[in-house]
């Protein structure tokens, strides 16, 4: 797993630290190690000796790293020019190491650089990029390298004009090919629109470890993570201990979304799907493995529901959602079923003991919270976790999966081939079978959005991708993931 800290838990950790320490000394470590990756990186495109390197130097100390990375590329013959931004404001001490290095200070944008380090503004940004700023960002595109090719950008500690804590990008940015960060991920290098202009995100050990002593901001599941948590059939394993997963979805209008999330469900961990609905009659067809009934109260035992894909928000679809959260079951909320709760008509059938997961597109969010999610993607699903006291997980290109009692996660697997039509639906009976497989709702949720992810990249391997290809590939995924 890997987590991340917000600004003010970094800053209350640096400081901890760096009463221990003479001063400077943070700032060294982050610059060696911010000088270390720039070679590597000049290494690939012709060496240190002779690069010309471009510094984009703020006022504060994200500056000053910058200033003593280039002083130390400088002292290993590359010709290191800083352009200052705020020239009567600049890390003096940064700026004197530098010149004794042999790098120089210029005022304007060169034609030529083969390395670019973006040390405009770190975690001390306040809104998005002022104009000059911003002004200097979307030139960038025009500087080319010793190959003729755009020079690589590497952001320090984070790319200049994300909001470090939510992952936003309110404006013009930088777009990097790796950023060197310090100490420990922030929430943009994981979260929001902020983190594929990351690129290649890698940490530089500063010894904050052992003084970060507050729960991350966010965390991220990895490949080891989904694949221990993701129940395995044992010899002992029959069809019902593994877990029944029942699903009410799909409708006269929607069959389509019945197949789907029978399709996801099936690829999951549970040993049955129990399908509830009007379409049982086609998921039958498609799927012999399933027993379907036309209403959840012929259905029969299942460990958990996935509710709403498609189910439509008639009188009917109302009354199949008031008995599937009558159960003592975990619930998956879905599509309609979430916009049925719209209103409040179902606030008592919603104080459930059982755990409860809410699965909302952005147009969802919306309609249930009262306002769109907004620029705090994390934060807007942390808030409708705890008024709902459920897991929330939020759709989208880094999905967010929040928990009533505050804990947030960020999926890195999302791709652009999900955007799909019953791409949703999929998702929903892959983690309505994990909850009946009796994985925890946060874990299965994680779980679930991680694979969905990985089957998305996968099927889009073959070309344009379908749900039905999402589907598909989820099993392929779960070979490479749980080998
Ligand atoms: N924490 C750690 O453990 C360690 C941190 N380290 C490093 O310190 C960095 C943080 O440095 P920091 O606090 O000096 O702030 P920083 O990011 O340079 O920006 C502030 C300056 O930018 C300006 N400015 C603000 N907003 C702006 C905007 N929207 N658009 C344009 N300008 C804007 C603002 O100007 P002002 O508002 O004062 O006019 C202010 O002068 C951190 O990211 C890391 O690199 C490492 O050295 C070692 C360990
Ligand atoms: N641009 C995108 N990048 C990555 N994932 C996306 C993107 N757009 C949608 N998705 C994912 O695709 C799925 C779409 O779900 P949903 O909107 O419910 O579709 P449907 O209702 O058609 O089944 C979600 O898992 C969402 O996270």
């Amino acid at each position: 797993m890997r987590q991340a800290w917000r600004v003010a838990d970094v800053r209350a950790a640096e400081q901890t630290l760096m009463a221990t320490l003479p001063e400077g000394t943070l700032m060294r470590r982050a610059a060696a190690g911010l000088a270390r990756r720039c070679a590597l990186l000049l290494g690939d495109t012709g060496g240190v000796y002779g690069a010309r390197v471009l510094l984009l130097v703020g006022s504060g100390d994200n500056g000053g790293d910058t200033l003593y990375a280039g002083a130390a590329l400088a002292a290993r013959g590359a010709q290191v020019r800083a352009l200052l931004l705020t020239p009567d404001r600049v890390h003096l001490a940064g700026l004197a190491a530098l010149r004794r290095s042999g790098g120089f200070t210029t005022t304007d944008l060169p034609a030529r650089a083969d390395l670019v380090l973006d040390g405009i503004v770190g975690i001390g940004a306040a809104g998005g990029l002022r104009p000059a700023a911003a002004a200097l960002v979307s030139r960038l595109g025009e500087l080319r390298g010793r190959t003729g090719q755009r020079p690589p950008v590497v952001a320090v500690d984070v790319p200049s004009g994300v909001a470090v804590d939510t992952g936003d990008v309110p404006g013009e940015a930088v777009t990097a090919d790796v950023t060197v960060t310090f100490g420990c991920l922030k929430p943009a290098h994981v979260a929001g629109p902020a983190a594929p202009r990351c690129g290649q995100v890698e940490l530089v050990d500063i010894g904050l470890g052992p003084v970060l002593v507050t729960d991350p901001a966010v965390r991220v599941a990895e490949a080891a993570d989904v694949a221990a948590w993701w129940p395995r059939p044992g010899a002992a394993s029959d069809k019902y201990t593994r877990g029944v997963v029942g699903l009410a979805t799909g409708s006269a209008r929607y069959p389509g979304a019945a197949l789907l999330s029978t399709a996801g469900a099936l690829a999951g961990p549970a040993g049955m799907v129990r399908y509830a609905g009007s379409a049982h009659r086609e998921v039958v067809r498609a799927h012999p493995s399933v027993v379907a009934a036309p209403r959840v109260g012929d259905a029969g035992r299942v460990q958990a529901w996935a509710c709403g894909s498609g189910l439509g928000t008639d009188h009917a679809a109302r009354t199949e959602l008031r008995s599937v959260l009558a159960t003592p079951l975990p619930v998956l909320l879905d599509a309609d079923a979430i916009t049925l709760l719209v209103g409040g008509e179902h606030a008592e059938d919603l104080r459930r003991d059982a755990p409860l997961v809410l699965t909302p597109h952005d147009g969802e969010f919306k309609r249930l919270a009262g306002e769109a999610p907004g620029a705090d993607r994390m934060g807007a699903a942390a808030r409708l976790a705890a008024w709902t006291n459920a897991v929330v997980l939020l759709k989208g290109d880094r999905t967010i999966v929040a928990s009533p009692g505050g804990e947030i996660w960020a999926n890195p697997t999302g791709t652009a081939a999900l955007a799909t039509a019953g791409s949703g639906d999929v998702l929903a009976g892959l983690l309505g079978s994990l909850l009946a497989a009796g994985v925890p709702a946060v874990r299965a949720a994680v779980a679930a959005a991680y694979v969905h992810g990985l089957a998305g990249r996968h099927a889009a391997l073959a070309g344009p991708v379908t749900a039905p290809d999402i589907a598909a590939a989820v099993r392929p995924v779960l070979a490479a993931l749980l080998g």
